[in-house]
């Protein structure tokens, strides 16, 4: 058994180890996890000591800048009956002989047994009968340490866990309390695997997690509710034996899709992009899919649209051409509505000439808002959609859309189970979609992970601020397109730029990821987030997003690999 001497030093160090992103990337099965990991575990509680030492650490971490020391601090340990209840009391005990205050609450007759007894002898307090309650002795928490369930649960909290939770979930969300919660492993009562919620969950700041992420932690409903999420090393493998679940893309790889144009590129080389964007009734956005693409930094933007649009376009954009010519490709859609028929005649050619008739690759194209509703039709002509068509459907368009296609659904149940929904489209249309949700969820059409990508500041929320991301997602693919036809005027090998080398499915998919980070990025910058963590930000408008697309560019450019080169979608989970 550890002595306090020890436990101090390594306290230390786990809270210096614990990284602040996601230092693996992939989400495995809960199932899978357990397999990888039982040869190693069983009949030792060494890795249960390993997670409850980063567990503490991360509480170290929490308490110090919630109230400056630790000593004196008061700590809530909610206990379940298995190992994540065991990870928490030795976590707390660990605080107890840091001076910290520390109750524990069991929603369970059968607390890990060894793990109780350490924590009593540290002079943790073991309150047997649940009081759902987030006062101490009269005092209110600084922390909460959620460990009721873990990777081995299942359903909604069973009645005695979520009592103890409910009082809690009252005080209000993370950042409106006057506690913190960090939860072990997951905040308790999620779905692990497919981040659904089928019951009460206490949403947490920050969630420490074992070697990789989980379902619960990338997919929404429950990804959210994870708050900050740091992946802990304990010396177990990675369950690399199978498919991931979802992953989040490498910055790295997202970075080298954005080259830097050097001496000898133009226009077309950097891409070129035709849109169809705005309307008399939304004339407007026409200027902020334009003001996107522009300052995502495309070669050249081409705009399709009514007088009125265009004009708005050429006072605000005079680089914006006002004719579809050659372009590798197009945005057809935003600021648009099927009920405008003349506009809707349009779209339709549009995306006629753009969708696939066999199977060659059809022209590149961002499918969004109005020109959605306009699909079912087409693929019942006989037309088809491939990877390199890519749809950017909200929950309500994705129901919609569904359900056009004999897959009845409700935006309520596609809001529910928004990876199942994202990859149902992707695989009926055959498609790449970009679901807009929290975080934002990119599924391929020949299956595997989808990735996950933070949405950005809440105050993305403002109108017009898709028209932006689709005309950012338009100039990154039509980037991307540009130097595949470069790469392909090449020997094979004498050319290696940007995504000349992936599969299509995959280039597409990681510029649609490129695209979704620029714009949560350039949400950032405007609204001030970017100064981290405790700064709320200031409300934004679409146009400031579209303005700060080019810093969020350079900073991404930042964190490119030294030659440049998306060499392995490892990252990207497939294996
Ligand atoms: N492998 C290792 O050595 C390592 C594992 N680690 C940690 O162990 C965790 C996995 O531990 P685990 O497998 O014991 O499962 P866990 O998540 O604690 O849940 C099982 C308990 O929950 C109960 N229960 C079930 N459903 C429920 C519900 N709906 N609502 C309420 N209760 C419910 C169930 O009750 P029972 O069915 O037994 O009555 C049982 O008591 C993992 O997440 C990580 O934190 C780390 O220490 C690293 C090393
Ligand atoms: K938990």
């Amino acid at each position: 058994m550890p002595t306090a001497m020890s436990d101090a030093r390594v306290l230390e160090a786990a809270e210096c180890a614990a990284t602040p992103t996601l230092a693996r990337r992939a989400a495995y099965p809960a199932r899978a996890i357990a397999r990888a990991e039982a040869p190693l575990t069983a009949g030792t509680d060494q890795y249960m000591r390993r997670a409850a030492r980063a567990v503490a650490g991360a509480c170290l971490a929490e308490l110090r800048e919630l109230r400056g020391s630790v000593a004196g601090s008061r700590v809530l340990v909610l206990v379940g009956g298995g190992r994540n209840g065991g990870d928490a009391l030795l976590a707390g005990a660990l605080l107890a002989r840091r001076g910290a205050r520390v109750e524990a609450r069991p929603a369970t007759d059968h607390p890990h047994g060894a793990a109780l007894s350490e924590a009593r002898a540290a002079g943790v307090a073991v309150a047997d009968a649940p009081a759902p309650s987030p006062v101490l002795g009269g005092a209110a928490a600084d922390l909460i340490i959620d460990g009721l369930t873990g990777i081995g649960a299942s359903g909604p909290l069973r009645p005695r866990a979520a009592a103890l939770i409910a009082p809690l979930i009252a005080a209000g969300a993370p950042g409106e309390r006057a506690f913190r919660v960090l939860a072990v492993d997951v905040p308790s009562g999620v779905g692990v695997d497919d981040g659904s919620l089928p019951g009460p969950v206490l949403a947490a700041d920050r969630t420490v997690t074992f070697t990789c992420p989980r379902g619960a932690h990338l997919l929404p409903p429950a990804a959210p509710l994870s708050g900050r999420v740091d992946v802990v090393d304990l010396g177990l493998p990675v369950p690399t034996g199978s498919e991931p679940l979802a992953s989040v893309p490498d910055p790295a790889l997202l970075a080298a899709l954005l080259r830097a144009p050097g001496a000898t590129d133009h226009k077309y080389t950097r891409g070129v992009v035709g849109l169809h964007a705005g309307s008399e009734a939304y004339p407007g956005a026409a200027v902020l899919a334009v003001s996107g693409a522009i300052r995502a930094g495309v070669g050249m933007a081409r705009i399709q649209a009514p007088r009125r649009a265009v004009d708005l376009v050429l006072a605000s954009r005079p680089e914006a051409v006002p004719a579809i010519g050659r372009c590798q490709a197009i945005v057809v859609g935003p600021g648009t509505h099927r009920a405008d028929q003349p506009r809707a005649e349009e779209l339709r050619g549009a995306l006629r000439a753009a969708l696939r008739r066999g199977s060659g690759e059809g022209q590149w194209a961002v499918i969004d808002a109005g020109a959605l509703p306009l699909l079912p039709d087409l693929l019942g002509e006989g037309l088809i959609c491939g990877p390199e068509h890519v749809l950017t459907p909200h929950a309500g368009e994705a129901a919609a859309l569904l359900s056009g296609l004999g897959l009845p659904a409700t935006r309520e149940e596609v809001e529910a189970a928004p990876a199942s929904a994202a990859r149902g489209l992707a695989g009926a249309t055959g498609a790449t979609v970009i679901l807009k949700a929290v975080p934002a969820l990119i599924a391929r059409p020949g299956g595997g992970p989808v990735l996950s990508l933070d949405a950005g500041p809440g105050w993305l929320a403002t109108a017009g601020s898709g028209d932006v991301l689709a005309g950012a997602l338009g100039a990154v693919l039509a980037a991307v397109r540009a130097d595949r036809e470069r790469a392909e005027g090449h020997q094979r090998g004498e050319l290696s730029i940007g995504a000349a080398g992936l599969l299509l499915e995959d280039a597409v998919a990681l510029a649609a990821a490129a695209s979704v980070r620029l714009h949560a990025d350039a949400g950032r910058l405007a609204s001030g987030q970017a100064l981290g963590r405790g700064h709320e930000g200031r409300p934004i408008a679409a146009l400031d997003v579209a303005d700060h697309l080019s810093c969020a560019r350079q900073r991404l450019r930042a964190q490119a690999l030294p030659h440049d080169q998306p060499a392995s979608l490892a990252e990207t989970g497939r294996n």
